[in-house]
């Protein structure tokens, strides 16, 4: 067996022994990464780490040293991967559509009536989906970045987060030296053959209150704070609202990402009313979906927000999405959004 093939059969042949990892691509990049190592204490820094951060503060964040790097091209690392997940079958329960939708609407109500007197701007409900699952996730993993080449693609494994799997279409924070690059990415709309899409008030509302909140945070913060757009933005099947922010600044992009997490893109405002408010009416777990995660370089970053995604279990898979809701909100056009997005985790179960 040629050496590459045996030291990557050994490393996911066995994958749930390893130590921490990610196996990740970067949005257009040709390049498959992959880093391990022992978890770091929170706040210690190394050369290179995995960054790992959940949505609420009492769900623990990780930070992997990442001893061990390794890349490869993607063809050949698909060819590589082939032989370790033939034999594993791929296969989801699909019933799905109509699922929690009741739960969905009163829990949105609720949303609406905080909306409607005042004691919230916007929040960004969120749903999860449970369906009985059988998948490598590695298989998983070379499906998303064939089919959201655009998408920041990530397997994740840490023996007390779990297994996540992601295509991710929003930047939180990116750095190259003093170049500091953030996203304000909202508004969806299903994508109609090749037609442009036609943006609502509500959609422009809530993607221009998170420009807004990202500009009010960096804004005297960081030096040559400028903004391109907001622009239509592709990601798989849905349209997004994007504004590019873009500033120079010496301060570190791990701080910066602490700072604007989590943003209205994925948690509401005021702030810190609508995270409380959210736990409460949630009904379960965010986790780590609507945290952020990425690859973390003494030079450079590349931190993205945890959407998109799904938790891997041996025969079973959670998918989670979410919606911005304003006071504008129609709330069977919510519905149809999220299960819209939930297709993009659902189309690697497909062929
Ligand atoms: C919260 C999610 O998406 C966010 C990012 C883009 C568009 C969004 C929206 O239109 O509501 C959300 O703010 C999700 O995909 O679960």
């Amino acid at each position: 067996m040629p050496e590459k093939l045996q030291q990557l059969t050994s490393f996911f042949g066995q994958w749930k022994q390893q130590k921490a990892f990610a196996l990740f691509r970067l949005p257009g990049s040709k390049e498959i990464h992959l880093w391990s190592g022992p978890t770091l204490d929170r706040d210690c820094e190394s050369e290179a780490f995995f960054e790992w951060v959940p949505f609420h503060d009492d769900t623990p964040s990780f930070r992997i040293d990442a001893e061990l790097q390794d890349y490869w091209g993607v063809e050949e690392f698909r060819q590589l991967c082939e032989p370790i997940t033939q034999g594993f079958t791929l296969h989801i329960e699909e019933k799905v559509e109509e699922e929690g939708k009741e739960e969905y609407l009163k829990g949105l109500q609720r949303c609406l009536h905080e909306l409607n007197t005042g004691v919230l701007e916007k929040v960004v409900f969120s749903r999860r989906v449970s369906l009985k699952a059988k998948a490598h996730p590695l298989e998983l993993f070379m499906k998303a970045l064939s089919k959201y080449e655009t998408a920041f693609c990530y397997w994740f494994h840490h023996p007390k987060a779990g297994c996540w799997l992601g295509a991710s279409p929003e930047i939180l924070v990116k750095s190259k030296g003093e170049a500091l690059e953030t996203f304000s990415l909202a508004g969806t709309q299903k994508a109609n053959g090749g037609e442009a899409p036609v943006w609502t008030a509500k959609e422009k509302r809530e993607q221009g209150l998170v420009t807004q909140y990202i500009q009010q945070l960096l804004q005297g913060k960081v030096d040559d704070l400028k903004l391109e757009g907001p622009f239509d933005a592709r990601a798989g099947q849905l349209w997004h609202l994007k504004t590019v922010v873009r500033a120079k600044t010496r301060l570190k992009a791990v701080d910066i990402a602490r700072s604007l997490h989590p943003s209205p893109a994925v948690c509401g405002l005021p702030k810190d009313k609508a995270k409380a408010f959210l736990k409460e009416v949630e009904g379960y777990d965010r986790a780590y979906y609507t945290g952020y995660l990425g690859p973390v370089k003494t030079v450079s970053a590349d931190l993205f927000v945890n959407l998109r995604c799904l938790e891997w279990k041996p025969d079973e898979v959670r998918i989670y999405v979410g919606g911005g809701i304003t006071s504008e909100s129609m709330p069977e056009k919510e519905w149809e959004e999220t299960c819209h997005k939930m297709n993009t985790m659902l189309e690697l179960f497909r062929d």
